[in-house]
């Protein structure tokens, strides 16, 4: 079936409203498997295998550069950001338009004011026990509101290969185990309502993240920075 077929405005619609918001309203997560299909949700794989063949994904900066401690310890990933324009990158733009209007579509009927999101994150967990170890994306409103994670990793086990996405859901009494399934995309609230770990993957793990700002947060913590910035220029310069 088409893209265009399986996702027609009212096919789209019927998801974000039966699938998507009623999840992120009550649970504040929700995951759609069988997105793109396999003939796209193949091509945007074999374009990210290709970009870690060539060298493209790098190791994830630390958070925080916690002396002597091993980096794969904290997260494992390589990653490269995309904007989706690049050569070799088109299936994976065909991917961001689709989340781009699935996101759209939740934010209005959530009464949330969505401008932009970021550049795609291309990551690589390479195996050998590489994860990330548990944290918050956006622990102190940065304006990052959605984050949007699509999986790619065929015939995945998790009992052999691990990697499975553990959230921690703010105040609920389980937890949620997601494995990165291939064709499959995961939404959650980016703040402290979904605390998240990746666990050790014991094969090549391969995600694209993107995250969604919420324009008036993004607006807030941005002036918040100016003014941190223009207070230690007027300290300096004393
Ligand atoms: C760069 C960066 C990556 C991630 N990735 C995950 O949490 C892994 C999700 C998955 O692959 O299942 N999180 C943050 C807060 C930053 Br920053
Ligand atoms: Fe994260």
């Amino acid at each position: 079936m088409p893209l265009s077929e399986r996702w027609s405005d009212a096919a789209l619609e019927r998801v974000v409203q039966q699938r998507i918001v009623p999840a992120l309203s009550a649970q504040g997560f929700c995951w759609l498997d069988g997105v793109l299909g396999e003939a796209t949700g193949g091509a945007v794989l074999e374009q990210v295998r290709r970009m870690h063949a060539s060298g493209a994904l790098k190791g994830g900066q630390l958070m925080r550069s916690a002396p002597g401690v091993k980096r794969s310890a904290v997260r494992g990933d390589q990653i490269a950001w995309v904007c989706g324009e690049e050569r070799g990158c088109e299936a994976v733009n065909v991917l961001l338009q689709l989340i781009d209007r699935l996101v759209s579509s939740a934010a209005k009927r959530l009464d949330k004011g969505i401008s932009h999101r970021s550049k795609a994150m291309v990551a690589c967990y390479p195996g050998g026990g590489a994860g990330y170890v548990k944290h918050v994306d956006n622990p102190n409103s940065d304006g990052r509101c959605i984050t949007c994670i699509y999986y790619l990793n065929k015939n995945w086990n998790a009992n052999d290969d691990g990697g499975v996405l553990r959230i921690f859901p703010e105040g609920k009494p389980y937890v949620a185990d997601i494995e990165p399934l291939f064709d499959r995309l995961l939404l959650f609230w980016s703040d402290r309502r979904n605390p998240h770990e990746v666990q050790p993957s014991y094969a090549t793990r391969y995600a694209i993240t993107v995250w969604y700002f919420d324009s008036q947060e993004r607006a807030e913590a941005k002036r918040r920075c100016r003014e941190r910035t223009d207070s230690e220029n007027s300290n300096s310069s004393e």
